[in-house]
């Protein structure tokens, strides 16, 4: 039912077209609900499609197919006047902040964009400017300054004052701070987590990194290389992972059985992807020289593929 959901993503598939390739698959059928007032983590690795969604959501990308719901409402993408409706209720941060501030413009007329096509009047730009800059601590004495005269957390603070100068519903936070030094990460999130329980606002935030998913959602999607392989509760999802990729994201990788190791000797003969480091030729060498290798993520099969995308943290527990 789409109206229990803020946000009702249904079999969402998002293709690219990709030079000399034919195209790419992004997302293949994601379906995800979003409840008002959640802090919705969506985790996974480099590559997944994390960013793909955010972006369709805001009519960045086009769907291919699949319907994403507003408040119960179908957004027709390819319609401007739902695109701009879907941006004035829906914010954005993104992961770097240097790259989404415009570097020739003082904190104030950045702040100042994110006011451009709401409902708020003209005659109280300053006093939201001045209000967003207080709530997300920027000192009143850099609101001239320019992006280059601030340090990492003060800019993602701009970009954050940018996104809830006007009311939002859902706020995207696309890996806010990974690019951050790992003690101004740490305000930046205290900072988040503030905000949304003082503006009641529904969170969707993306990660490749478990621990703060854990610190900041209350429910998650496990996404892999386009498909969500498990959700629910975060506190469920990541203390009794069911899905052996999720079990890999959350360091319980010893917990699987070897047996299941083996059982992936199967893919012999069969497509293997060397799509982002590939764990296979480490875990099941003797299979994997039987493997015929193919670069394109379309000839990987079911769970197979988890086997032949579980990145560097496997290295450490597996050599
Ligand atoms: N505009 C595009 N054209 C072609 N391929 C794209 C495009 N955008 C994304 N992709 C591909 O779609 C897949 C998912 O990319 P996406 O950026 O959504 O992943 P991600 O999980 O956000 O990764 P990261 O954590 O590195 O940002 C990748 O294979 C990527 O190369």
């Amino acid at each position: 039912m789409p109206g229990e959901y803020i946000l009702d993503v249904r079999d969402l598939v998002v293709r690219f077209r990709v030079k000399g390739r034919g195209f790419t698959e992004a997302l293949k059928g994601v379906s995800l609900g979003v409840r008002r007032g959640d802090s919705y983590g969506i985790v996974g690795e480099t590559g997944s499609g994390k960013s793909t969604l955010a972006k369709t959501i805001l009519g960045i990308n086009r769907p291919t197919s699949g319907s994403i719901y507003l408040e119960g409402r179908e957004i027709d993408y390819s319609s401007s006047k739902d695109v701009s409706l879907a941006r004035r209720n829906i914010g954005i941060v993104f992961q770097d902040p240097v790259g989404s501030l415009n570097p020739r413009e003082p904190v104030y007329r950045i702040i100042r964009a994110g006011l451009i096509n709401s409902d708020v009047p003209k005659d109280r730009y300053e006093e939201r400017i001045v209000e967003i800059s207080r709530q997300v601590g920027i000192p009143q004495g850099k609101l001239w300054s320019y992006p280059g005269q601030l340090s990492g957390g003060e800019k993602q603070r701009v970009s954050i004052a940018r996104a809830l100068v006007a009311p939002k519903k859902i706020l995207i936070l696309d890996e806010p701070t990974s690019s951050l030094d790992v003690s101004i990460q740490a305000e930046i999130l205290n900072l988040l987590r503030d905000l949304r329980r003082s503006m009641s606002i529904t969170f969707i935030y993306i990660s490749h990194d478990i621990n703060v998913i854990r610190f900041m959602c209350n429910r998650v999607s496990v996404l892999y290389y386009g498909k969500v392989v498990e959700c629910g509760e975060t506190k469920t999802v990541l203390s009794s992972p069911a899905h052996p990729y999720t079990r890999v994201l959350t360091g319980s990788v010893l917990g699987i059985q070897r047996s299941e190791i083996q059982a992936s000797d199967s893919v012999a003969g069969g497509h293997v992807s060397t799509e982002g480091g590939c764990i296979f030729r480490k875990v099941c060498p003797s299979a994997f020289e039987k493997c015929s290798v193919e670069p394109a993520p379309t000839a990987l099969d079911g769970d197979h593929s988890v086997w032949c995308h579980i990145y560097e943290k496997s290295e450490e527990v597996y050599q």
